[in-house]
């Protein structure tokens, strides 16, 4: 060909500086689209519009569900490229958040707020490892993950993506994007086992205040993050100077405001945020990847449409997940564009950006799915990772008299709504984007784990509402916790609260009142449980611990010793959220790092 973009002998850089000089305005605003798989009006519209990206959206599957289907799926919207001039290859992105975890079959890991609570980055670092290789496995070569966020406010639906509410935490595990992303110069994204990683969402999405939202039905998800300049450097700024120290690929903004008190502009949407995007993310910071727009979030700008999108990619945006009306956004772009309204050399950056990394992915010489690691998806040696996970993130709060651990010999009574519901373990993002209860992927739920765990299965028995004759036990153990949301379908006032529900209520009161008990937590965020407390002799916080419920009964059975410590305030009230460490009044019903360990027992 000759081609110098084609050459992968050059570097990058030549190779970017030769494919932007040979672009029309179309194709450039072509790259700057990403469009939902659903939303294409024919799959011709790939090469007509030169579209950058296609995403599926949580829930958005191939059908079959399958890793081939999504290798056959990926590959066929690739295919539709090489009809395009220039054959710029497309880049597909999923929200992989804890594992490939629309994929049916594939290993979930637990959420981010459980790997926090494990308090250790190697750890973090291997989760991603086996994430990215299931999801390039499956032809994704990039996925909206990990989430940074900072979590003040437990009412937030969206507590359990964050590792925590303390930002050297959240920063401490950012090595979860080496496990992606391999070395921060990129130089292993081209792996068939690595993924481009996102950043998000930039900046202060854990921080919104409660009741400040006003798009949509949602309470604080999306509101407004009422900060000093100082505060939101602090806490939720830092980790993203880590990520990008890390070589992130991608940041995606919020769809929150910040409102600095000292400044009379009132609340500004993080994606017409010039000052934070081009000023401190790309200029201070010294991000070189592309940032990428949420989900529909720059029509929430105000203003028109045509405003939005100068305002957006002024601000520094790169790429917009429109996702639907592509041909819109597309045909807007090029008009403020030619109007000179978006500066030429904003797009040629927003295009080299999206362009270097697309050759750093090595999809120039691959643009199809490297399927050698199919058969690794849902292995037993991935599985093996998230069960430690789900292990370390075990968190004893408390354990009167050395309940736990179990022996394998005591006649365990078990009970309550989340001891049997492998999709309430795994929570929200999970095959859908809300999640779902009952058995919607492949796993093993805390009570199977339990069966296999002790002497026999006959010295487990179950009763979900605790109606079973409880005599004759040494010991109970109640699984309570919540049913999966996701965003703000999960902000409390959304349907959502955080008290137990009557059912997990009554399963405590009737086994804690016959018997020793250990309640365990599964759950995103803390529940107000201090009513009922010194009714459980044990106490287990379990988060959302994915598909691998075995590592749960490890804990539980002493098979490993428990070593997690809280990482968010565990309040004793709900008037008392905001709540967290540092705070000037702080009596928490469990504090910041909290966690007893059954080393040696
Ligand atoms: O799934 C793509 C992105 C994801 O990466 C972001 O973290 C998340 O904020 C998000 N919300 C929606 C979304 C929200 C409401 C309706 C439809 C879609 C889509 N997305």
């Amino acid at each position: 060909h000759g081609l110098p973009y084609l050459d992968a002998k050059l570097p990058v850089k030549k190779r970017v500086a030769d494919l932007l000089a040979r672009m029309t305005p179309q194709e450039k605003a072509g790259q700057m689209t990403q469009a939902e798989r659903n939303a294409l009006g024919s799959p011709g519209d790939i090469a007509a519009y030169g579209l950058g990206s296609l995403l599926s959206g949580g829930g958005s599957v191939p059908s079959p569900n399958t890793p081939e289907g999504w290798a056959d799926m990926v590959d066929g919207y690739q295919l539709r490229t090489r009809a395009a001039r220039l054959q710029i290859p497309l880049i597909y992105g999923v929200d992989a958040v804890h594992g490939h975890n629309n994929l049916v079959g594939s290993t979930i890991m637990p959420h981010n707020i459980g790997l926090g609570a494990s308090r250790d980055p190697q750890l973090a670092e291997r989760t991603g490892a086996v994430t990215a290789a299931e999801v390039r496995a499956t032809g994704v070569p990039w996925d909206f993950a990990p989430c940074l966020c900072v979590t003040r406010d437990e009412r937030w639906g969206r507590s359990y993506e964050s590792f925590g509410e303390d930002p050297a935490l959240v920063t401490a595990m950012e090595t979860v994007i080496r496990g992606m992303q391999g070395a921060p110069d990129g130089r292993d994204l081209g792996r068939p086992d690595k993924v481009l990683a996102t950043a998000k969402h930039y900046a202060g999405d854990g921080g919104t205040a409660y009741g400040s939202s006003t798009t949509g039905s949602y309470t604080i998800d999306q509101g407004v993050t009422r900060v000093t300049r100082q505060e939101l450097e602090a806490v939720h700024l830092a980790p993203f100077r880590e990520a990008v120290r890390r070589g992130v690929g991608t940041v995606m903004p919020s769809y929150s405001s910040v409102d600095f008190p000292d400044d009379d502009a009132g609340p500004l949407k993080m994606h017409a945020h010039a000052e934070l995007i081009n000023g401190v993310l790309k200029e201070r910071m010294g991000f070189k990847g592309f940032v990428i727009s949420d989900w529909q979030a720059i029509d929430q700008i105000p203003g028109d449409y045509a405003s939005d999108v100068r305002t957006a990619v002024n601000a520094g945006l790169d790429m917009i997940m429109v996702p639907s009306a592509y041909q819109d956004f597309h045909r807007t772009l090029l008009g403020e564009a030619a109007a000179g309204r978006i500066p030429q050399t904003r797009i040629d950056d927003a295009v080299a950006r999206i362009l270097e990394q697309k050759f750093k992915l090595g999809l120039f010489e691959k643009p199809y799915a490297d399927r050698s690691g199919l058969g690794a998806v849902g292995s037993a040696e991935h599985r093996a990772v998230a069960r430690e996970a789900a292990a370390k993130s075990q968190v004893l709060l408390k354990n009167d008299g050395a309940l736990l651990p179990l022996k394998p010999s005591q006649k365990v009574y078990v009970a309550g709504s989340n001891a049997d519901d492998l999709g309430n373990q795994a929570g929200g993002w999970t095959v859908s984007w809300q999640g779902s209860s009952g058995r919607n992927t492949v796993g093993t739920t805390i009570l199977e784990g339990m069966r296999k765990a002790a002497a026999s299965p006959q010295s487990v028995t179950y009763s979900k509402d605790a109606t079973a004759p409880t005599a004759g036990h040494d010991v109970g153990v109640v699984v309570v916790g919540e049913t999966p949301y996701a965003e703000g379908v999960g902000d409390v006032g959304n349907g959502h609260d955080l008290q137990l529900s009557e059912a997990d209520k009554a399963a405590v009161d009737r086994v804690c009142a016959a018997m020793r008990c250990a309640v365990l937590v599964v759950s995103g965020r803390p529940q107000l449980i201090g009513d009922r407390l010194d009714r459980m002799t044990a106490l287990v916080a379990s988060w959302l611990p994915g598909t691998e419920g075995d590592g749960v009964a490890d804990v539980l059975y002493g098979k490993r010793p428990f070593t997690g410590r809280s990482p968010v305030t565990w309040p004793k009230s709900q008037a008392q959220l905001p709540i967290n460490v540092g705070d000037a009044a702080y009596d928490p019903q469990f504090p910041y790092g909290w966690g007893l360990t059954t080393l040696g027992a």
